[in-house]
């Protein structure tokens, strides 16, 4: 295997040593099939698992294939993603997330990143979540996350993307059964905890520039997803992931599958057997669209490792902490809308926000030879 770094973009644009990976040809990532769990045979269903297990374990990283979602549902999804972003400035801002304290609808790029503009996030959102009534409680507390979502008015766009996000929230929950399988725990026990989950959709959009790629100027910094795991689709390349060895890795997109990385609560719940993914996406200087979906929990629930990952150890590394709360305190300093309100006092959590995610980890510099 070689290990020379490769650049990714234009020679004309700076790409800062940092910013640059090992090429998925130096590096392989592993696509794995789903197609054996729609024909539900026990010995199919088995190898998924241990092939998922065995990803969530090494990297925390995987494609998935034959998950069953058709292409044309993703590429009508990516294209109304389209439609929304090319309105004008003025039209978006209808919708600007800053008009809800569920965090719903459109996010500029200047919401991103609590240092802006000294560091830059070259990307901007729609985002939406699992649909919740205006009378549930936590919707009544609010900053929980949880709520009705809010539409652009556009025709026949609302199904399009609540209907993709049903699709991917469908699979997300074969997904998590399958993993639960592999650890043999059950299902039921994860489940639990899904009834109006914090499972946002986002529908990114990277802003073309002419700006370097730099640790300050990025599509989006590095970090790990904060829910159970993440369904992404990419619409072009950008991406990097940490391998097993915590080296960057470019992770292209490989055309019918969607990108799926371990995130904090699964990590927390197997003790640290599955690996929360650290992943950024380099500023290429070019448009580019995707789409995740972070598999979540309720707000409330209280996550911690699991009664057979409970050692010493894992109870020392993972305190409890309430999956609502880990992604309010993660997300309170990375809007800015939100951090106003905290400076305001109209949003006053009664939980620690602190500098940085516990579950960073720092990457490391391949291997020579
Ligand atoms: O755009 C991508 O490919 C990744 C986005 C991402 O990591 C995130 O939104 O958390
Ligand atoms: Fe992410």
């Amino acid at each position: 295997m070689t290990r020379d770094l490769k650049e990714q973009a234009a020679p004309a644009r700076e790409i800062a040593e940092d910013q640059k990976a090992l090429t998925i040809d130096d590096a392989t990532l592993p696509v794995i099939d789903l197609g054996p769990l729609a024909e539900g045979t026990p010995e199919g269903t088995a190898a998924v698992a241990a092939a998922l297990g065995k990803a969530a374990r090494e990297s925390g990283f995987f494609y998935i294939v034959n998950h069953g979602i058709p292409q044309e549902q993703v590429d009508a999804t990516f294209a109304a993603s389209r439609q929304f972003h090319e309105m004008t400035r003025s039209e978006k801002m209808k919708n600007w997330c800053g008009f809800t304290n569920h965090h719903r609808g459109y996010v500029p790029y200047e919401e991103n990143g609590w240092d802006f503009p000294k560091t830059i996030n070259f990307n901007e959102a729609w985002d939406m979540s699992y649909e919740a009534p205006a009378d549930h409680p936590d919707h009544v507390a609010g900053w929980r996350m949880t709520g009705p979502n809010v539409w652009p008015d556009i025709p026949g766009w609302k199904q399009t993307v609540s209907g993709y996000y049903d699709a991917v929230f469908a699979l997300g929950l074969t997904l998590l059964d399958t993993l639960a399988l592999e650890l043999d725990v059950d299902p039921k026990e994860l489940r639990q905890h899904i009834t109006t989950p914090c499972s946002q959709l986002r529908l990114l959009h990277y802003i073309a520039n002419d700006m370097p790629a730099t640790k300050e100027m990025m599509g989006i910094g590095a970090h790990s997803d904060f829910e159970c795991f993440t369904i992404l689709a990419t619409g072009g390349p950008g991406l990097q992931v940490m391998n097993a060895d915590d080296v960057w890795i470019e992770a292209p997109p490989i055309p019918g599958t969607f990108v799926v990385n371990i995130g904090d609560i699964f990590e927390t719940w197997s003790g640290g057997q599955f690996k929360s993914t650290q992943h950024r996406v380099i500023n290429s200087g070019k448009e580019r669209y995707s789409m995740p979906l972070f598999f979540g929990l309720d707000y409330h629930a209280v996550v911690e490792p699991l009664e057979k990952f409970r050692t010493p150890e894992a109870l020392a590394k993972y305190p409890t902490m309430r999956a609502g709360e880990h992604l309010m305190r993660m997300t309170a300093k990375g809007f800015r809308y939100m951090a106003d309100a905290r400076e305001k006092g109209v949003f006053v959590p009664d939980y620690e926000i602190p500098d940085e995610n516990p579950f960073k980890r720092e990457a490391r510099q391949p291997a020579q030879g």
